[in-house]
């Protein structure tokens, strides 16, 4: 990981550049991949899936005995740890829920808004290369809270052509038996424009590879709703002197092992825990199955020392973190003048991975500077909202006049004219 001690605020934006992931060829390659699948459907979708997964499949649904097998075979701890995770996820996205509330702007005239479950989703859960199943548990729980009626789940199979087992538990446990064996950009395609066996859906979730996030976003222009942007995984860690090395080193891991496009950066005002952490990146590294793959988002991340902590918080607004780590004597209060993060994770004891499986906050959350602009996932996410009015006979008489003087300014007499009439007939009936 490179270090930076007290870099000047020019060099900042060139610093905090995420890895060039080559979104923009993506782009192409995803509208020619969409395109022919909205044309040839399940033809295209058989092609794509031997180009780009290496598998021969005719039929993409997954059948009940596929799913019931999946569940005789996953151990008793496992499925006791997605219990637990799916009681933390439940709680959380449940207090989502918002209750109507009426609003009586001015006398007789009531407006309110109704939150309303988007009725067809569709869930993209990563398979390239880890399943997961820990993502179907973070889409699946808010959608069924939400009331969707028809949710869809789209994740690649493995060379063997079947899903990972603990993928179609977690479904299973959760509802969602609307499986298909598709990944990358033929995926969202099939959700977005359906085919002869995958339903088209209104919105489509779901993190994923630069491929998946590419066509989520060429879909979302005009034929679908999206989540977010969220790709490769990131974390930033502001730390101080409180901070364990070793627990920052194996938080920057935790991330890295992702993916070689993954990003890790550690911010701090104590020049001396560079070298602690280094050293324990070092030992921990080793230890990793994934070790080439979280060595490689080493080499696109940084160590960065700063002046201040107005300075870290400064350069933390700025990049915009998926993930924020804060191990600093006064997180919370550093924690509250964050403007723009993902989800942020206070202390010395709130690890990353806990949100990623089962402290009961979302998992699928911006990335690439997105959370600037978007939240991540949450119960509202899956539902769309409806405004109501309902305005009394005195209600239009007294709002009607400011209606019409100012539908007239905008030389539109037919909207006037809806209010005219029903005032006149409030006037003829005294
Ligand atoms: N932001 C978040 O909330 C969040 C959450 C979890 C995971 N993630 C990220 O999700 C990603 C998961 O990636 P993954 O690759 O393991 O799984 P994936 O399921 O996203 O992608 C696998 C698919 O990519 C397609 N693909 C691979 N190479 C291709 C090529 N050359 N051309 C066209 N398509 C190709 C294949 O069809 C394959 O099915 C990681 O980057 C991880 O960091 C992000
Ligand atoms: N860290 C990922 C989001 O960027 C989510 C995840 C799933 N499993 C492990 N981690
Ligand atoms: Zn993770």
């Amino acid at each position: 990981m490179q270090k930076i001690v007290y870099p000047a605020k020019e060099s900042w934006e060139e610093l905090l550049e995420r890895p060039d992931n080559g979104l923009e060829d993506l782009f192409d390659t995803a509208r020619g991949v969409l395109e022919d699948v909205k044309r040839n459907k399940d033809a295209a979708l058989i092609k794509y899936t031997r180009m780009f997964d290496g598998v021969e499949l005719e039929d993409f649904k997954v059948s009940q005995a596929e799913i019931n097998e999946a569940c005789i075979n996953i151990s008793s701890d496992l499925k006791e740890a997605i219990l637990t995770a799916k009681q933390n996820i439940e709680t959380f996205h449940q207090a989502q829920l918002r209750e109507v509330k009426v609003i009586e702007t001015m006398p007789g005239v009531q407006c309110w808004q109704k939150a309303v479950p988007i009725e067809k989703v569709g869930l993209y859960i990563p398979g390239g290369t880890a399943p997961l199943f820990s993502t179907v548990l973070m889409l699946a729980i808010p959608a069924k809270i939400a009331g969707c009626k028809e949710v869809v789940l789209c994740t690649p199979a493995g060379k063997d052509g079947k899903i990972n087992p603990a993928i179609l538990y977690a479904a299973n446990l959760v509802g969602v038996t609307k499986i298909f064996k598709l990944g990358g950009i033929q995926a969202i395609g099939a959700m977005a424009y359906g085919t002869e066996t995958v339903p088209s859906v209104s919105k489509i979730f779901g993190p994923g590879n630069r491929f998946v996030t590419a066509a989520k976003q060429v879909v979302s222009l005009k034929d679908v709703a999206i989540d977010m942007p969220a790709g490769p995984s990131e974390v930033m860690v502001m730390a101080d002197e409180s901070a364990e090395p070793a627990f920052i080193a194996a938080d920057l891991l935790s991330q890295a092992e992702h993916g070689a496009d993954s990003q890790v950066i550690l911010v701090t005002n104590n020049e001396a825990l560079l070298d602690k952490v280094e050293k324990a990146l070092d030992e921990q590294l080793n230890q990793l199955s994934r070790k080439e793959v979280a060595e490689k988002a080493l080499d696109n991340s940084r160590m960065i020392v700063l002046k201040s902590v107005d300075e870290m918080l400064e350069m933390c607004n700025e990049y915009a973190p998926e993930h924020l780590i804060i191990s600093m004597r006064d997180d919370e209060e550093i924690g509250a003048k964050v403007m723009n993060a993902g989800s942020i994770f206070l202390g010395n004891y709130s690890p990353e991975s806990a949100g990623d499986y089962a402290s009961g906050t979302n998992h699928t959350l911006p990335t690439h500077g997105y959370a600037k602009s978007y939240s991540g996932v949450s119960t509202e996410s899956f539902m769309k909202k409806i405004t109501y009015q309902k305005i009394s006979e005195k209600g239009i008489q007294k709002l009607g006049p400011a209606i019409e003087i100012m539908a007239a300014a905008e030389q539109l007499y037919a909207h006037k004219n809806a209010v005219t009439v029903r005032l006149q007939k409030i006037k003829e009936s005294k």
